[in-house]
């Protein structure tokens, strides 16, 4: 990223991660630009980040070497649409949105190089992870910089397929809000155990913790790890046992099968 210019179209939730950790990275103020229409989004990413804001995203764009757009996924078409004059045929779009495929922006900004990723919002923490997937217009070049640009943030791994970026979208980019799930309902069990409220939220959180980060450590799969937890007829047997009568891994699978589809459902109902 020594010399990339970067421009973000939209300077909400999931741009401000990734200006964030950019800048965290050393990455110059003056090599990043961004646009949004709201004076007050615009005033405030500007205090934070030091970056030059605009509310025309041609003026954002115009120079930049990377347009990473992260509008919503609805505002995709409109905003592409009005964007397509100002691009220069070199410069590598970056999409975030669920469900907009690559085929969808292909159509409404010409031949760019296009990635399409997936990143999630622990982003915000730097501990985040996306799946990335680049059209065969893209150069190693601006493969390189894409990774770059999104493993300010976290983990950036690539898929062979674009249709493997639904199967990501179901396991890691909505995947915090089933874990902030699970910790809602064991805080809520905790408490109806006995346990003070806040007592309750602090062992499920610090659990919570320490589990995902002797998983991330381990060199045995999560199998292994559960196993050594779960003593013969002991409290955590009595627990999983109960988790798996009531279908827990085919509820699971359903929960996951139907945000893919969602992905999937988003692109026909958006991408035309
Ligand atoms: N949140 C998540 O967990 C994840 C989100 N994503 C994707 O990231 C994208 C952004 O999401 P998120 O950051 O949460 O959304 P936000 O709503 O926080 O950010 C989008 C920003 O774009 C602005 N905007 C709206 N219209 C335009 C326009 N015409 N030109 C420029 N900017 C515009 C919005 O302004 P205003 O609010 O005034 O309309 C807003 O500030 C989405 O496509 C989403 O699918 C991907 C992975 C995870
Ligand atoms: O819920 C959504 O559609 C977006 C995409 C992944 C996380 N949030």
């Amino acid at each position: 990223m020594s010399k990339t210019r970067i421009a973000f179209i939209g300077a909400g939730n999931m741009a401000a991660s990734l200006i964030g950790g950019l800048r965290a990275q050393g990455v110059d103020a003056a090599q990043i630009r961004a646009s949004d229409p709201g004076a007050e989004t615009r005033a405030r990413v500007h205090a934070e980040h030091g970056i030059q804001l605009f509310e025309d995203n041609a003026q954002a764009v115009d120079g930049a070497d990377v347009v990473l757009i992260a509008v919503k996924p609805q505002a995709m078409k409109a905003v592409c649409q009005a964007l397509k004059p100002s691009l220069k045929p070199n410069q590598l779009v970056v999409s975030i949105a669920a469900g907009i495929t690559c085929a969808s922006l292909r159509n409404w900004l010409g031949e760019q190089p296009l990635v399409r990723c997936m990143p999630n919002t622990p982003a915000l923490l730097r501990q985040g992870v996306s799946g990335l997937y680049a059209t065969e217009q893209v150069s190693a070049e601006q493969r390189a910089e894409a990774e770059q640009l999104l493993s300010a943030v976290g983990v950036a791994l690539w898929v062979d397929s674009e249709q493997q970026l639904d199967a990501v979208t179901a396991v890691s980019g909505s995947g915090p809000a089933y874990f902030f799930l699970l910790i809602e309902a064991m805080t809520a069990a905790g408490e109806k155990l006995g346990l003070p409220r806040d007592v309750a939220s602090r062992l499920t959180l610090q659990t919570a913790l320490g589990a995902a980060h002797m998983a991330v450590a381990s060199d045995v799969e999560a199998s292994e790890l559960r196993r050594r937890v779960t003593s013969p007829n002991g409290t955590t047997e009595a627990a999983i046992k109960s988790f798996q009568a009531n279908g827990f891994e085919v509820l699971v699978e359903k929960a996951l099968g139907a945000a893919a589809h969602r992905s999937a459902e988003m692109a026909e109902q958006l991408g035309n």
